[in-house]
């Protein structure tokens, strides 16, 4: 908590050179042109502490463009947090940069500091809220630092508040809040200023799934309807499929992938990528994995793991082409098939009759990966 309050009087607090802008409200975002970019040039971290040193990031160079939903994914440890710091300059880099819309924050004097933090919302996984103070002063405080206007304030607060669903909380103490609700007043106070990039450090790691999936439902919403640029950063691939248009992958500090959500599920290239990917994606179902046979069995059939990602306008697999290219005697075991970002990806088991290696081939072109899992008798 005390981090975060030094955060928000921090955004608050007036340099000298901004006191004669004191109790305005900056404009909305909707008249502004777009900004909220971000990009990082060969940054690296190293933690120097009296345990040891610690290179927690290395050679990070990304755009994340303006407007978009953004996810860094990586395990625990792997850096994501650091990264996400050097944004609002919680945390210094190393070596490197770290531009938002093109500045060097790291070239910010005390003022510029004060400004890129009211551009730069946070919210946080365990909400950070203040637990004496009520909805309404947990939002309205980092305007109440800035010396805005009671009146202001007060039609601010009335906005952000219905802007989460939460009209006629105000007077309400967080400790009367579900985990949801918490986070909704989270992002409110996060909204006050009317930042231009919105950052979220595990926001919803703290909530069960169906709470999981209306904040992040409200952040798309924000997403679209104020146009400011969300940062992510989670260990749940779950969260990213969700609402990220783009992802990067981190690995002990370092960048595995990066790319759109649906290439990057479609065809992860790395192994932690598919580490990630793993509680996603289903086990083979128990029942046919028990009958699999290492070599062919007379009268019975070859069963097919096919991996599918569609291409442009997000088509799914042909059933009567694959039908087509096993020969024709193919039976459906086993499926799953989600659609990201319009592209249709999923894993098929298929049970076929003829399969030689001439038309595996052909299915190898058709699909992505094929391969065989075994072989069954014919009444699985
Ligand atoms: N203040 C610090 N002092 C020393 N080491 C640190 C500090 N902060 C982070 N680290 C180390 O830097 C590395 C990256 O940490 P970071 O918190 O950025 O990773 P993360 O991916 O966010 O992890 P998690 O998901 O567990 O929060 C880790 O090895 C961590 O122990």
């Amino acid at each position: 908590m005390a981090a975060l309050t030094e955060d928000i009087v921090a955004a608050g607090r007036k340099p000298a050179r901004a006191r004669a802008a004191a109790g305005t409200l900056p404009a909305a975002a909707a008249t502004a042109p777009r900004a909220g970019s971000v990009a990082f040039q060969g940054l690296g971290k190293t933690y120097v502490s009296s345990t040891g040193t610690v290179r927690a990031l290395e050679a990070i160079d990304l755009a994340i463009p303006a407007g978009g939903i953004f996810g860094i994914i990586g395990r625990s440890g792997a850096g994501k947090s650091s990264l996400l710091r050097t944004i609002n300059r919680l945390e210094q880099p190393t070596e490197g940069r770290v531009l938002v819309d093109g500045r060097d924050v790291g070239h910010l004097d005390e003022g510029g500091l004060v400004a890129l933090r009211r551009r730069v919302g946070m919210i946080f996984q365990h909400f950070n809220l203040l637990s004496a103070k009520t909805v309404r002063q947990n939002v309205a405080l980092p305007l109440v630092v800035a010396g805005v206007a009671k009146r202001q304030i007060d039609e601010r607060v009335d906005e952000v508040l219905a802007l989460v669903g939460l009209e006629g909380k105000h007077n309400v103490y967080p400790s009367r809040l579900s985990g949801g609700q918490k986070q909704r007043v989270g992002i409110a106070r996060a909204l006050v200023h009317r930042p231009e990039i919105l950052l979220c450090d595990e926001a919803t790691s703290a909530l069960d799934p169906e709470t999981t999936l209306s904040i992040l439902g409200l952040l798309r919403d924000i997403n679209r309807r104020l146009g400011l640029t969300i940062i992510l950063i989670t260990h749940e691939m779950s969260v990213i499929r969700e609402i990220c248009e783009n992802v990067l992958v981190l690995e002990q500090g370092r960048i595995a992938e990066q790319g759109p959500v649906w290439q990057v599920f479609g065809a992860p290239k790395h192994a932690a990528t598919r580490a990630l990917l793993q509680p996603l994606s289903r086990e083979i179902p128990e029942d046919v994995a028990a009958r699999l046979e290492p070599s062919p069995v007379a009268g019975g059939e070859a069963v097919l793991e096919v991996r599918y990602t569609g291409g442009e306008g997000g088509a799914g697999p042909d059933l009567s082409r694959l039908t087509g290219l096993l020969g024709g005697s193919v039976r459906l075991l086993h499926g799953t098939v989600d659609r990201i970002q319009g592209h249709a990806h999923g894993t098929l088991l298929l049970a076929a009759r003829d399969v030689t290696e001439k038309n595996l081939d052909a299915l190898k072109g058709q699909v992505g990966s094929t391969r065989i899992l075994g072989y069954v008798r014919r009444d699985v």
